[in-house]
């Protein structure tokens, strides 16, 4: 239930999925050393004999923490995302746990955006198509279905960081940007929200999808969905591949109702670059697939990769918690000379008047104390003199409804 402060070079960090080496950098500046390092995902199996004994792990969007994944991690005390998407970790599960979970919500925004306005910029003009042909020694030469971004309208379905910057630079093209969102959002530029989706659905030359992986949105676009969009449109999916249902997509591209599609994002994936990739879209010669790369830029996963590290290295080092995805935000200053106990517990009546029990009881000197709440998890930290750490984390491991208690010194 609890972790002691560790030496550095004791606390074990695995990062999987090749995660930048600007990730490694950062942590081994920060004197973590105690890294272990893998260019895939890992087995099931095999990630969950690691996953026991790490303090902390870094993934990407491939390695699935599940509820079962997670009841082995008894030393893990935070998980690194590299990345946006936060849906491959069970965070009921981590947060029961008392494991905080932190992601990189912004450094690849951008790269996202970009690859979709390629993409759409292509399906236009039949690109991928003719481009197939001249691989094969074919010669299609002509303007019939090619056409231009100006004054087409693009239906953004997912107004955030990628719909918002996607939107601003198909407007720089001189398009027309529609979008639908369940929360009513600002327009960018001249961009305008509609309420239904099927109307953005059939009036849209294009539409790309930028929603994360919720109930709301699982197999959002359907059968249904697809043959409510203009005959002739594109479809583009960059978000994720439960969202979107590619055997409808796949009908609707062989019958010729949509004229082209470009998906990066899969319901089932290859976990490395070795293992078959398999899908309905498979050679179609109007569709772009690509290996859900839309974030993956040498900029973005840079960035990702000293983002992430930073954030935990800062909760290794000092408990902060800012900008976590599933518990109480706490932003702490160093520590001087005390000890600091970082208390997870339950959030409900009657936890926090034990633990200053405790410290009364104990005549223990507490020279700073902070206190989050989240609906579930409460996050208390407490500065101790350095003599009386040892005994305070005792004692406040005991109260019930501790989830998870550790010293930092
Ligand atoms: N292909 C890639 O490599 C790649 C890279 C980054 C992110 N992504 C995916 O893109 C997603 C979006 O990223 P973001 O940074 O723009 O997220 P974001 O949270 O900033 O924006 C998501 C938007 O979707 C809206 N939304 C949620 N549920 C909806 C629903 N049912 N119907 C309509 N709108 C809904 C939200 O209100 C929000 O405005 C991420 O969650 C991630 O899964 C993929
Ligand atoms: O890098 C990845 O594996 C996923 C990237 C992307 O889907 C994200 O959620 O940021």
């Amino acid at each position: 239930m609890s972790n002691n402060s560790l030496d550095k070079d004791k606390i074990k960090i695995l990062l999987l999925e090749g995660v930048h080496q600007s990730a490694l950098d950062a942590l081994h500046d920060a004197g973590y050393t105690n890294i272990e390092y893998h260019k895939t995902a890992l087995a099931e199996d095999e990630l969950i004999e690691k996953i026991s004994e790490a303090h902390f792990i870094g993934i990407r969007s491939r390695t699935q923490l599940t509820e079962k994944v997670l009841e082995h991690a008894n030393k893990l005390v935070a998980i690194g995302c590299f990345c946006i998407g936060t849906n491959q970790v069970d965070l009921d599960a981590a947060s029961a746990k008392g494991i905080v979970v932190f992601n990189a919500p912004y450094s690849n925004t951008r790269s996202v955006a970009e690859l979709v306005l390629g993409q759409l910029i292509l399906l236009l003009r039949g690109i991928p198509a003719k481009n197939a042909a001249c691989h094969r020694g074919g010669w299609i030469k002509s303007a019939v279905g090619s056409y231009e971004t100006r004054g087409k309208r693009l239906g953004i379905i997912g107004y955030g960081s990628i719909g918002t910057q996607l939107s601003v630079l198909a407007e720089s093209l001189g398009m027309e940007v529609c979008f639908y969102d369940i929360v009513t959002k600002l327009p960018l530029g001249n961009a305008r929200q509609i309420k239904s989706l099927k109307e953005l659905l059939s009036t849209s030359d294009i539409i790309s999808l930028h929603v994360p992986e919720t109930n709301s949105t699982k197999l959002m676009i359907g059968a249904k969905e697809v043959s409510q969009m203009k005959k002739g449109s594109i479809f583009i999916n960059a978000s994720r591949g439960t969202v979107a249902d590619l055997d409808a997509v796949a009908e609707a591209i062989k019958s010729g109702n949509l004229g082209g599609a470009a998906v990066d994002v899969f319901p089932v994936e290859p976990k490395g670059n070795d293992e078959e990739f398999v899908s309905p879209l498979r050679g179609l010669d109007n569709v772009i697939l690509t290996p859900h790369i839309g974030g993956s830029t040498m900029e973005a996963q840079e960035n990702i990769g000293i983002e992430v590290a930073e954030k935990l290295i800062k909760y290794s080092d000092v408990g902060t918690t800012t900008a976590a995805v599933n518990f109480p935000e706490v932003a702490l200053p160093a520590q001087a000379d005390n000890h600091r106990i970082l208390h997870i517990h339950e959030n409900r009546p009657g936890v926090l008047s034990k633990i200053n029990a405790i410290f009364s009881e104990n005549n223990i000197n507490i020279t700073g104390q902070y206190l989050r709440t989240t609906e579930k998890l409460g996050y208390m930290v407490m500065d101790v003199d350095a003599e009386e750490g040892e005994l305070a984390l005792e004692k406040v491991k005991e109260v019930d409804g501790t989830v998870k208690a550790r010293v930092l010194f």
